[in-house]
């Protein structure tokens, strides 16, 4: 294993997987600190933890301990995957386990780049854009666990990180590779460590990938991992392959948990169409009225694609979060979906469509799955996932990514068609 990555969520590190998979590198997802060590041939190792959200310390902790086992898997260098909307609270956790890598890999300087312009996520003098608004104004600061209402990155990061921040402006990445490791290094000199380098093109994150060769940590959203591969591909130091995948049959559920903008909207063209839905409501859940055993009769009731969501307005996840508590709405309703998928599972199903980075994290726990090999993209960052050594596969979408039939495409991909 070569390049060593560790996600802050499962949605995340399945969109960093399918970038590094695409550019002909074999990839593994694996989900938490794998027990042994990696089986086979594997030139990159993404370590899913469930992190983004959690204190800060433990974050760290976990990353660590992520860190320790891709080490002992030879890695050279190592990516810790943020989100591209950079989602994180002024506590953390993207600056203290970027500088708590750095500290344990005694690197100088870690880049930090959110940008991930095919979604529409661009960064330019230091400001993150998603489409034509500023992250700020995206529909992101009313994320129920991380509003990001400041859209000026190193700002957040310095929020966020005892050092200092540094950057990297547009102007000197389009210069190249060069320029961009030369400021890098005067940017090291002058007392930052995590440094933030603008992007709103692939082409200046191929440049940006040129320069990262020996740079030990980068940080940042899938986006960056587009130029990285090449540096290990041309030295031979890992062989170029292609993924082959055969979907899987059987019976196939959609769980969607995200309140994001792209997955309502998804809820919102499958609800138009006709297909079965159930709506989950967090009233619900809270006072027991809602249970797994009985969304898993609903679903496998149902022909099709059934969908059962959670999804609903900011008003109306803020009225649930202020009357049952903002953690325990959420642990509540992830839990939910975990104990659902673990008996859709029992009961024959084969394929989960899983809207959300924390939703999906919680439902792969509950599945117990270890690892997952990448097979072909759905929709940009999200790839389908085969569990290894079982006849599942799941797709983990963000909840911004995808178009608005995303929960067939994913069906259809997942079951082998494209
Ligand atoms: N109706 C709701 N009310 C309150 N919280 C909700 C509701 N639906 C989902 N949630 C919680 O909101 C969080 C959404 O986060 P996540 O699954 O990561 O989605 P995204 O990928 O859009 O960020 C989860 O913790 C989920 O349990
Ligand atoms: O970088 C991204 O935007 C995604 O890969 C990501 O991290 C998704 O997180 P969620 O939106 O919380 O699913």
């Amino acid at each position: 294993m070569i390049l060593g990555c560790i996600g802050d969520d499962f949605t995340g590190s399945s969109d960093l997987a399918n970038t590094l998979a695409k550019s002909g590198i074999h990839t593994v997802q694996y989900c938490g600190v794998p027990k042994g060590d990696a089986h086979g041939d594997v030139a990159a190792g993404v370590i899913a933890l469930k992190s983004r959200t959690i204190p800060a310390t433990e974050a760290v902790a976990q990353s660590l301990e992520a860190l320790e086992w891709l080490k002992r898997q030879g890695c050279r260098q190592f990516f810790f995957k943020c989100c591209s909307t950079f989602d994180s609270t002024d506590e953390g956790n993207i600056g203290p386990v970027s500088e708590a890598l750095l500290d344990e890999l005694d690197a100088p300087v870690a880049i930090v780049c959110p940008a991930f312009p095919t979604t529409g996520r661009t960064l330019y003098m230091g400001h993150l854009f998603v489409g034509d608004r500023l992250l700020s104004e995206s529909g992101m600061e009313n994320h129920p666990l991380t509003p990001m209402r400041d859209a000026d990155i190193r700002r957040v990061l310095a929020r966020q990180s005892k050092g200092r921040v540094g950057h990297v402006p547009w102007p000197i990445v389009c210069e190249g590779a060069g320029a961009i490791r030369e400021a890098l290094a005067s940017e090291a000199d002058n007392g930052c460590r995590l440094v933030v380098v603008d992007a709103i093109r692939d082409q200046d994150l191929m440049e940006i990938g040129v320069a990262a060769k020996d740079i030990r940590l980068v940080t940042g959203g899938s986006g960056i991992a587009l130029g990285l591969p090449r540096n290990f591909l041309d030295v031979g130091l890992v062989k170029s392959t292609t993924a082959c995948w055969a979907g899987v049959e059987g019976p196939v559920v959609a769980l969607a948990g995200s309140v994001s903008t792209a997955t309502r909207t998804q809820v919102a063209r499958h609800r138009q169409c006709g297909l079965p839905a159930f709506e989950i409501r967090a009233d619900d859940v809270m006072t027991g009225r809602t249970t797994a055993s009985e969304l898993a009769a609903w679903l496998l009731a149902q022909d099709g694609i059934p969908l059962a969501y959670s999804s609903a307005k900011p008003e109306v996840v803020g009225r649930a979060q202020q009357r049952f508590g903002k953690a325990e709405t959420a642990a509540a309703i992830e839990s939910l979906f975990a104990e659902t998928a673990k008996l859709l599972s029992k009961q024959g199903v084969t394929r989960f469509v899983c809207a959300g980075g924390e939703t999906s994290g919680a439902i792969v726990s509950g599945l117990g799955i270890e690892a997952l090999e990448i097979g072909p993209e759905i929709d940009p960052g999200v790839p389908a996932l085969k569990v290894v050594g079982q006849e599942i596969a799941v797709a983990l979408k963000s909840g911004n990514f995808g178009a608005e039939d995303f929960f067939e495409k994913a069906a259809v991909v997942l079951g082998g068609g494209q």
